[in-house]
């Protein structure tokens, strides 16, 4: 079996996030999920949340799904990076995402989210797809949509062709040879944490012309905007940007929406992939502003360095769960 499905940015103008339309139950209810390497718990909006946490997000109604079934006595609850929260209780039932159907899923219904999932209006919930040692349903831990369809799929592998505000792809079980040119280059993943960590080879500002051979280990997340790296990198990338300054205020780097920016080349083994500084010039700060937002960001106060959609939008990524797992990246 595969499948593929659309990613689409849930904004018009800046890559916030991307969601892509799964339906759950039946008769089918469709809603438009974040899939997200970066955590391992299906969950979305349902109807056991309080009214006023939903502001026209689609919700699931186990009621309604004649497949459901609710898991007895199994709870949830997350925090994500940026500090937003859910949980809830857990149901089984039919899922669908772009041709393919898993009977059985595990379907984590919200009973309460943090604010800033109410107001994000154009996302109704989240596919994990990082490893199933992160989810966070107890007493027994679920497993991912992806590790539930692997068996049947003709390849173990699911990949993100991400793109700069339009409608990207995330295709499940094959490798689509049309949406890169090149060759992939994969290199190993360790999944005892439970992300898609990888090391890259090192980055430059600018073309790959003053390569720094240094290794950054890092998650490939699809569910983080921006590029978070370590300091060093940083004060290297801005150092080039007139204005430029990491501003405690607006948390993060800033710099005047009309300076010159470089482009920023990161490595995966041999290969070199440049980020355009279009993607770099994220977002004015606020509606209007002239000063605008980095898409490179520290990762000092993380503790992990993150590939987010910034960096992932440049490539065409495989996400390879043969064992030992690994990620592959080529040019598009
Ligand atoms: C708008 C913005 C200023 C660019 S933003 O940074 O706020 N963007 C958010 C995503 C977002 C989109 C739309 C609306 C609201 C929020 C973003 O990039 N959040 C990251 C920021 C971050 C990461 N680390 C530190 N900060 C994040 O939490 N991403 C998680 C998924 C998000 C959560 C909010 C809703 C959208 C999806 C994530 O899963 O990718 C994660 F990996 F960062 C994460 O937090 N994973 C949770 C891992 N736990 C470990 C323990 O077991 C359970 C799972």
């Amino acid at each position: 079996a595969t499948g593929s499905a659309p990613a689409v940015p849930i904004d018009e103008r800046f890559d916030i996030a991307y969601v892509t339309p799964v339906t759950i139950g039946t008769p089918p209810q469709t809603l438009m999920l974040d899939f997200d390497t970066g955590s391992s718990d299906l969950w979305v909006f349902s109807s056991h949340m309080p009214p006023f946490q939903v502001r026209g997000q689609e919700i699931y109604t186990p009621d309604e799904s004649s497949t459901a079934r609710l898991l007895e006595g199994h709870t949830w609850s997350i925090m994500y990076g940026d500090g937003s929260a859910s949980r809830g209780n857990v149901y089984v039932d039919t899922f669908a995402v772009g041709g393919l159907t898993v009977l059985n899923q595990a379907v984590q219904t919200a009973q309460q989210v943090s604010a800033s999932f109410t107001s994000a209006t154009n996302i109704d919930g989240l596919v994990g797809l990082g490893f199933s040692t992160l989810n966070t349903v107890r007493p027994e831990s679920q497993l991912t949509f992806f590790d539930n369809a692997k068996a049947s799929l003709d390849n173990p592998v699911f990949t993100a062709d991400l793109k700069y505000m339009a409608a990207g792809t995330y295709d499940f079980g094959f490798i689509d040879r049309a949406k890169y040119t090149g060759e992939i280059t994969y290199v190993p993943i360790d999944p005892d944490p439970g992300y898609w960590i990888f090391t890259s080879s090192g980055y430059a500002v600018g073309a790959s012309s003053n390569f720094s051979a240094t290794p950054i280990i890092g998650i490939a997340d699809t569910g983080t905007s921006l590029v978070y790296l370590p300091t060093a990198v940083l004060t290297a990338y801005y150092r080039q940007v007139q204005g430029a300054t990491n501003s405690r205020s607006y948390g993060g780097y800033v710099f005047p929406c009309d300076s010159a920016l470089p482009s920023f080349t990161f490595g995966v083994g041999e290969e070199r992939f440049t980020i355009p500084a279009s993607y770099i010039r994220y977002a004015p700060v606020t509606e209007g502003s002239a000063t605008c937002f980095g898409g490179l960001q520290s990762s000092s106060e993380l503790g992990i360095n993150i590939w987010g959609d910034v960096a992932l939008k440049a490539a065409f990524v495989v996400f390879d769960s043969r064992s030992p797992p690994r990620i592959g990246w080529a040019k598009k």
